[in-house]
C-alpha cells in the first residue's frame, strides 16, 4: 500500500467559521419551505433537513452492515474490491491518484449491479442488498422532494422538471459508505502539529444532488461562498443535501455546486453514508428554459451525464471541472466600451 504523503494529506484547522449551517423543517407550509430550500441552495449549496419521514431503522440497518463490513479483516475486504468500478476502495480515490484517509463501499443504485456487488461484500448477501436496496429507495425519494421544491421556488411551470432527471429506472445514482477509522492522537504527527488528517479532500459532487447522512462523529466541512472552512456538526437523526455540478449548471449557474471535504482528527470512526443523485447517462444536461433566456444566456455547453462522467474521471479530485463546459465568453468588454460604441 502507498503511504500518503505528509504534504498531500494534512491541512491547517484554525482558519474555520463558526456560523449557523441552514436548517430546513420538511414539515412546514409548502411555499415557504420552497422559499427557503431555494435560499439555502443559493447562499450555500448545503443544508440539513429535519421532519424527513425517513424510517430510523432502515438508517440504521445499513449503518450495522456497514460496521460489520468494515470490522472484517483487511484480506476479508480487499476481497469486495477495488471499487473501479464498484466495491470496496481503500485510500485510493477515482483513478489519478487521490488519496484520503478512510476506506469506503461504493455501490450502483441499479439492483442488478448492487445485488451482485454484494455477493462480495456480505455474508448474507440478501439481507445486505436488502438494506442497500430500502436506503436507496428513501434517500431517492427525499432527493425528488427536494428537488420538487427547488423547482416550486424557482417557479419553473413543471414542478417535476428537476426530480425527473433521478428517478428515471436507468438512472446513474450511485451510494457510497465511506469509513473514517479513528487517529490516535498520541501517536499522530499531525495532532501536534495542529493540523488534521485529510479523510477525503476538497471537491464538489458530480450529480446533480447529494443526500449524506453520518453517525454522530464530526469531520466533514463545507467551503463558505467567502472562502472559509465551516465544519458541519454532525447529526445521525438527519440528512444534508448538497448541489452537486449538474444542478449548477441545471440553474445555469443559479445554485453554485459546494466544495467540501472530511477530516479524520477524531477519536473515533466515522461513517458517512452518501446518495448520489444522477440522471441516466444518455442524458442531456443543460439549464432548464426558464432559467437561460435572451438576457441571461446559458452559461455552459450542453453535455450528456456520460461525458461529464468521463470528464470527471479524466480529472483529479478537487478540479473545478465544470470549467470545461463553460461558453467561452466574449472578450472582456468593459461597460464602458458597450456605452461609448457608435449605433
Ligand atoms: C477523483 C474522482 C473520484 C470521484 C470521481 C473523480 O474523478 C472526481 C469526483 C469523485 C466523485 C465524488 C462524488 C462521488 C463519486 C463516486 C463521483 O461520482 O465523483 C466520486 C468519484 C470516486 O470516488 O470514484
Ligand atoms: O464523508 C463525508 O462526509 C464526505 C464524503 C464525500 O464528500 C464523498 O463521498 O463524496
Ligand atoms: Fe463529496
Amino acid at each position: 500500500m502507498v503511504a500518503p504523503s505528509p504534504t498531500s494529506m494534512r491541512v491547517r484547522t484554525r482558519k474555520t467559521k463558526a456560523v449557523g449551517i441552514p436548517t430546513i423543517d420538511l414539515s412546514m407550509e409548502r411555499s415557504e419551505l420552497s422559499e427557503q430550500v431555494v435560499r439555502a441552495c443559493e447562499e450555500y449549496g448545503f443544508f440539513k433537513v429535519v421532519n424527513h419521514n425517513v424510517p430510523r431503522e432502515v438508517v440504521s440497518r445499513l449503518e450495522e452492515k456497514g460496521t460489520e463490513f468494515f470490522s472484517k479483516s483487511t484480506s476479508e475486504k480487499t476481497q469486495a474490491g477495488p471499487a473501479t468500478p464498484f466495491g470496496y476502495g481503500c485510500r485510493n480515490i477515482g483513478l489519478n491518484g487521490d488519496m484520503g484517509d478512510l476506506e469506503y463501499l461504493l455501490l450502483h443504485t441499479n439492483p442488478l449491479s448492487f445485488t451482485e456487488t454484494s455477493k462480495t461484500i456480505a455474508n448474507d448477501p440478501t439481507k445486505f442488498s436488502c438494506a442497500v436496496s430500502d436506503y436507496i429507495e428513501e434517500a431517492k425519494e427525499l432527493a425528488c422532494k427536494i428537488l420538487e421544491l427547488v423547482a416550486e421556488g424557482l417557479w419553473v411551470p413543471d414542478k417535476f422538471s428537476l426530480s425527473k432527471f433521478i428517478k428515471d429506472v436507468d438512472c446513474d445514482s450511485v451510494l457510497r459508505i465511506n469509513h473514517y477509522p479513528p487517529v490516535n492522537k498520541n501517536q499522530d504527527q499531525y495532532e501536534q502539529l495542529d493540523q488534521a488528517r485529510v479523510g477525503f479532500g476538497e471537491h464538489s459532487d458530480p450529480q446533480i444532488l447529494t443526500i449524506m447522512r453520518s453517525n454522530n462523529v464530526g469531520g466533514l466541512q463545507i467551503e463558505t461562498p467567502d472562502g472559509l472552512w465551516l465544519p458541519v456538526s454532525p447529526d445521525p437523526n438527519e440528512f444534508f443535501v448538497m448541489v452537486g455540478d449538474a444542478l449548477q449548471v441545471l440553474t445555469n449557474g443559479r445554485f453554485v455546486s459546494v466544495r467540501h471535504r472530511a477530516l479524520t482528527n477524531a477519536a473515533e470512526a466515522r461513517m458517512s453514508m452518501m446518495y448520489f443523485a444522477a440522471p441516466p447517462l444518455n442524458w442531456w444536461i443543460s439549464p432548464l428554459p426558464k432559467m437561460a433566456t435572451p438576457h441571461n444566456p446559458s452559461l455552459y455547453k450542453p453535455f450528456t451525464w456520460a461525458q461529464y462522467k468521463q470528464a470527471a474521471y479524466s480529472l483529479r479530485l478537487g478540479d473545478t471541472r465544470l470549467d470545461l463546459f463553460k461558453v467561452q465568453q466574449k472578450e472582456d468588454t468593459s461597460i464602458v466600451d458597450i456605452l461609448v460604441q457608435p449605433k
